[in-house]
């Protein structure tokens, strides 16, 4: 199964969260390189920031780097926090922002969320702007409200240069994908808020799936009308199954 010919190009957007060394990041770039025929797929590997200086040059030609998460603040002293002119001065094009991981073990609200989106578009940079809900939320039926109020609080003030992630924490890294069709309720209920909010130009934003995203139903996931690619986490980390995965896209 291939993915869907119309819409917006098709992205593979790889989480490595906090995995490897900038050595071993390098490595993997240029073992990349070895397998990696630039196809209809867009792909773009999201590392530690420490390890993005140099990354681009050790991957294959049109694949794009990215941030795991930016500073709301412009500059100054912010102990730890990194920025989006840094992140844009690596070669950065991507950052994800409110990533379910983010939310729960650092506390950020969707106004904190949509401060580092809004941050991140001032300085060239494309946001990947993550909701979902939790098990108990999916449990009671009510994944449609809680995942579109999350989204209007992280789009608050957010221009047209964004691409939503739909993870439901509860396929995060537990093996539990969602159904395809799981996938696409939730999918097509984004493109109807982003409709709401950026009129005409949703139809070409590209809202993903994340959560247990692997070479076996990658395809079947990104060939639902409404999903344009995946935020993937534990498959990105051997290019293996990143080579699987573009190619169960081609
Ligand atoms: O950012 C990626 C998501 O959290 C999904 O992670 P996972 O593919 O390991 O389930």
């Amino acid at each position: 199964m291939s993915a869907p010919t119309s819409g917006p190009r098709t992205l593979l957007a790889l989480n490595w969260k906090m995995n490897k060394t900038t050595t071993e990041a390098r490595a993997w770039g240029r073992e990349l390189a070895g397998g990696f025929e630039r196809g209809d797929v867009e792909v773009a590997v999201m590392a530690p920031a420490i390890s993005l200086p140099g990354l681009k040059e050790s991957l294959p030609g049109g694949v794009d780097v990215g941030g795991q998460d930016v500073s709301a603040h412009e500059s100054g002293a912010y102990t730890g926090e990194i920025s989006a002119a840094m992140l844009r001065d690596v070669h950065a094009t991507y950052v994800i922002v409110g990533h379910s991981e983010r939310r729960e073990y650092h506390g950020e609200t969707d106004a904190v969320v949509a401060a580092k989106a809004r941050q991140a578009q001032a300085h060239g940079l494309t946001p990947i702007v993550c909701v979902g809900e939790g098990l108990e939320v999916r449990e009671r039926g009510e994944q449609v409200a809680y995942t579109l109020a999350q989204l209007r609080g992280s789009l608050d003030g957010v221009a047209e240069n964004v691409v939503v992630a739909y993870e439901p924490v509860w396929a995060i890294g537990t093996g539990k994908t969602a159904t395809a069709d799981d996938a696409e309720e939730l999918a097509a209920a984004i493109r109807g808020a982003l409709r709401e909010q950026y009129g005409e130009l949703a139809a070409g934003l590209r809202v993903l799936y994340g959560g247990s995203v692997k070479p076996d139903n990658v395809a079947s996931i990104c060939a639902q009308p409404n999903v344009n690619g995946a935020l993937v986490g534990g498959a990105s980390l051997k290019v293996d199954d990143v080579l699987g995965m573009v190619n169960a896209l081609k």
